[in-house]
């Protein structure tokens, strides 16, 4: 862990550092993050900050605490989100944005360069972005869901070289600490595989969404990237000062090796999937020397996909095989499929262009 290389980290805020007592927001724990952030900055080092906690910081203004529906949660996180950042404001003696986002926004691919954008020109002019998922508008289908992922998807677009996650528990234990008593720390974590996956429960305190699960999910999505990641205890400042110092205080899990491309790395991990394609169970799956997918290979096209949308391949035999970006339309594509007179499906193919090109293509490696 070398901090000198850092130039830009993010920094992931959970609910319970916010509001900890779910009586509005408390700068007790934030002021140590916030202190962090000052000496980050202060060495050339770029911070983005992912917060949690708008509906435990709002939820003390609605007297309901039986039956909280969706949509008085939707209330507290309205009202408690203009509170979480005037509290993180107060902090900074520089400028501050707020950003919200759904997982509808970052997995279209033109509003993901956006944010980006938007990201670095923040940056750039030395307000720090403070983002956190845009939970009034919400819908299954839209949203990422915890913040732990969010984090991952905001840590890749703004291509960052760490990722660190404050929660609060000093790291990943083998097994959760909360209900375990003979739970160990593991400090370091190279390979994430489905051993570590079966550690990481969920969360057991009223404010956490995902808990250990979904960190671990994030810290996969940011060490794909090559971003180092940590799960460290943001309820003790020494967290912080053992950061400063070039240490790990709580669990890293190493970065890829070779991380995966940019786009590759979107689609994989960010883009979700408009429709699929069923192709042959004997199609070849390595991509390798130009081989392209043609229309005689397609058994099926499901769901409604315009041209640019991503979609998923799979086999007859429901064998995942790649996320790839279409250049068809899904009515273009089930028109060429469905031609009895292969040759002029062939001949269309050939004017038209791949159906799929080789450079957008991600192939699902647990398959
Ligand atoms: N293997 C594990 N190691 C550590 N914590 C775990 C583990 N499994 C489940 N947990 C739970 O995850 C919680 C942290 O996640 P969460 O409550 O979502 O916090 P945050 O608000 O910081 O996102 C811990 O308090 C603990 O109860
Ligand atoms: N967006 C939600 C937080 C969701 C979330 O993941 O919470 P946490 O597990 O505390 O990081 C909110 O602001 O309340």
């Amino acid at each position: 862990m070398d901090l000198s290389q850092w130039k830009r980290v993010v920094i992931k805020v959970g609910s319970a550092l916010i509001a900890p007592h779910r009586k509005g927001c408390s700068s007790h724990y934030l002021l140590s993050i916030a202190q962090f952030i000052v000496r980050l900055r202060a060495n050339g080092v770029q911070v983005v900050l992912v917060s949690s906690g708008s509906v435990a910081a709002g939820s003390h203004l609605f007297p309901e605490t039986e039956n909280v529906n969706i949509a008085l949660k939707k209330a507290m996180a309205a009202a408690g989100q203009t509170e979480m950042m005037a509290t993180w404001d107060r902090l900074f003696d520089f400028p501050t944005a707020q950003i919200l986002l759904t997982h509808g926004d970052l997995r279209d691919r033109e509003r993901y360069v956006s944010i980006r954008d938007t990201i670095f020109s923040l940056l750039d002019n030395g307000v720090l972005p403070i983002i956190n998922e845009n939970d009034t508008v919400t819908t299954d289908d839209l949203k990422v869901g915890d913040n732990d992922n969010l984090s991952a998807m905001v840590a890749a677009s703004a291509d960052a070289d760490a990722l660190i996650i404050c929660s609060d528990v000093d790291g990943l234990y083998d097994k959760n600490p909360n209900t375990h008593d003979d739970a160990v720390l593991l400090p370091e974590v190279t390979t994430i595989d489905s051993r570590i996956f079966a550690m990481g429960g969920g969360a057991t305190s009223a404010v956490g969404t995902g808990g250990m699960k979904t960190k671990i999910e994030a810290a996969e999505k940011a060490t794909s990237h090559g971003i180092d990641t940590f799960i460290v205890n943001g309820f003790t400042a020494t967290t912080f000062n053992t950061l400063l110092e070039g240490k790990n205080p709580g669990t890293h899990f190493r970065p890829y090796a070779k991380p995966m491309q940019e786009h590759v790395h979107w689609m994989t991990h960010t883009a979700s999937e408009q429709g699929e394609l069923v192709v042959d169970n004997d199609f070849d799956t390595t991509f390798v020397d130009g081989q392209q997918l043609t229309s005689d290979e397609i058994v099926e096209v499901n769901g409604s996909f315009a041209v640019g949308d991503t979609i998923l391949l799979r086999k007859d035999d429901g064998t995942r095989i790649a996320k790839a970006r279409s250049n068809y339309s899904s009515c273009l594509l089930s028109f060429i499929a469905d031609q009895e007179d292969r040759e002029f499906a062939g001949e269309f193919q050939n004017k038209t262009g791949p159906i799929i090109s080789k450079k957008n293509i991600a192939v699902l490696e647990k398959q």
